[in-house]
């Protein structure tokens, strides 16, 4: 255990030994002003790696990443105790954090997809509040639910913030930072950039909540950063801290989550997801050889909250829960039956397979079963219907519905010209299609923050460039993670051999 002491220094045992020795291994000089920004689009030379030094007071500028997902099945079901199947998709949050130099007090969140763009003084944030007798908690804690009176200790400082989009994604930050860090933390400039739409099924709060987790963490030096060799139990419990304190900052987001955004986002690739009882860790299977499926996704561009979907069940099950009752375990059953058709050695994806077809009806009937639960909604079934009428799979909303995204779980061997022809009706209707592949890298740091340009110099990534990056694609060249060698990326992982060069 480590514990964190005024100042940032750290008294240190076992597993922390590997964050300090990858802290040491830069230990000396200083870094360049963090806050010097370069010209839009270059990056700032940095000195070369054998001179790059930092001592645990006097970070460099690093990001973290974490993906979106997609469930493929169990949505709503999930909250009650039942199974879900999610799958990391290749969207993902990108957190940029850059220390202020000393003597600064200051936090500043650039939230900038949401306009957000607020400071608070660490020296007055509550404190106390936090102290209090049997408030406090440590990184390797977890929590179940938030503590009310903590929630209005920080009330004040949120509500200057508004509308509850910004408030939201304020207070997620706020409470992990009261949490995992202390009065002495550093200043920082935490700026969150995502490719990922909002409110649209695809995971975006849980994507948030783990890189505030993962960056909180690293910046509070309770997390190794991963290194080729680290050892599957100290990455299974370095990807369990993350996700713990990720849950939190969902519960901040969207009152009464499952864990199986978050948990996704934390690990990747894909999971069988289930927690029948909250006040332990949920089961979690991972996939590791979750197929290619064959998906079309696309987004009503109709927003909604989860909060507020999760809510439409809940009020479900008051007023007739036999019968919906009955709904979420068919949702169960039909979850636990495409699990056991994927994790068979027989499985196969190929044309005239039995098995897609048997996905695929049961994607069918688990999106009937949630529109009789309400989750639906009329610009869905426009889509299901327009793929119906093409005959090309099987469709059904995915995340929270009520507006969102939904999935098409695509026939083998479809003419390309039935595609095209389906996805121009889309795009005529106003739907967007999105291009993105299932079972991506999981939550991911990049320290320090820098990039290679078109000459093969190593630069820094500044808050100028990530605010400027124009778009997705923008996004993407200058700080994604499938970066072809120019950035580099590290992920704590579970189920690959160490030897996949780092990554
Ligand atoms: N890029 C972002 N920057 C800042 N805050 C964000 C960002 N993306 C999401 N959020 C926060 O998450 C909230 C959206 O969460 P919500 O759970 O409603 O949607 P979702 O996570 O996209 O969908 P689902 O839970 O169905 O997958 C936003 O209101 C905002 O507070
Ligand atoms: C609707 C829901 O099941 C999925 C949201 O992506 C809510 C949750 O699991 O927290």
């Amino acid at each position: 255990m480590a514990t964190l002491q005024p100042g940032n220094s750290l008294s240190v045992d076992t597993d922390m030994a590997t964050a300090v020795d990858s802290l040491r291994l830069h230990g000396g000089t200083k870094l360049t002003n963090p806050l010097t920004s370069s010209a839009p689009g270059v990056a700032s030379p940095v000195v070369g790696r054998s001179s790059r030094a930092y001592t645990m007071s006097e970070l460099p500028s690093f990001m973290v990443s974490a993906p979106g997902k997609v469930i493929v099945y169990g949505e709503h079901a999930v909250v009650y105790g039942k199974g879900a199947i999610a799958a990391a998709i290749s969207l993902r949050s990108y957190l940029l954090v850059t220390p202020y130099p000393k003597p600064s007090r200051t936090l500043t969140l650039r939230f900038s997809d949401i306009g957000l763009d607020h400071s608070w003084e660490i020296d007055v944030l509550p404190w106390k509040a936090f102290a209090a007798p049997g408030k406090k908690r440590y990184y390797f804690d977890s929590l179940e639910r938030l503590d009310p009176m903590l929630m209005k200790a920080l009330k004040p400082f949120i509500d200057v913030i508004p509308g509850k989009v910004l408030q939201a994604a304020a207070t997620s930050f706020l409470f992990l930072f009261m949490m995992i860090g202390n009065q002495h933390s550093p200043a920082a400039i935490y700026t969150m950039r995502s490719t990922i739409p909002i409110g649209a099924g695809l995971g975006s709060s849980a994507s948030i909540a783990v890189c505030l987790s993962a960056a909180l963490q690293l910046q509070g030096g309770t997390l190794a950063k991963p290194f080729k060799g680290m050892m599957p139990h100290e990455t299974q419990l370095q990807l369990k801290r993350i996700n713990n304190w990720a849950f939190v900052g969902e519960m901040c987001i969207h009152g009464n989550p499952s864990g199986v955004d978050n948990t996704v986002a934390t690990g990747g690739k894909a999971v069988f997801f289930k927690r029948d009882d909250y006040s332990q860790p949920p089961e979690v299977t991972h996939l590791a050889d979750f197929p290619e499926l064959p998906l079309l996704l696309v987004n009503t561009k109709q927003s909604r909250s989860t909060a507020e979907e999760v809510a439409k069940v809940r009020s479900l099950l008051e007023s007739h829960d036999g019968i919906t009752n009955l709904m979420l375990d068919t949702i169960d059953k039909i979850t636990t039956e495409a699990h056991s058709i994927i994790s068979s050695p027989d499985f196969s994806s190929a044309a005239g397979s039995p098995d897609i077809v048997r996905l695929g009806e049961l994607i069918r009937i688990n999106h009937g079963i949630l529109v009789s639960l309400g989750v639906s909604h009329p610009k869905l079934e426009r889509i299901r219907e327009l793929v119906d009428f093409a005959g090309i799979g099987w469709t059904k909303l995915t995340g929270a519905g009520g507006g969102g995204c939904s999935i098409t779980l695509l026939k083998p061997n479809l003419k390309p010209e039935v595609l095209q022809g389906l996805e121009q009706r889309l795009s005529d209707e106003g739907f967007e299609k999105y291009e993105t592949t299932l079972g991506g890298a999981g939550v991911g740091v990049l320290w320090p923050a820098t990039t290679v340009d078109e000459l093969g110099r190593e630069g820094e990534i500044t808050q100028d460039m990530f605010l400027e990056a124009d778009g997705v694609k923008g996004v993407e060249n200058l700080v994604g993670v499938s970066s072809g060698g120019k950035r580099k990326w590290r992920f704590w992982r579970e189920w690959v051999p160490e030897d996949d060069g780092g990554r």
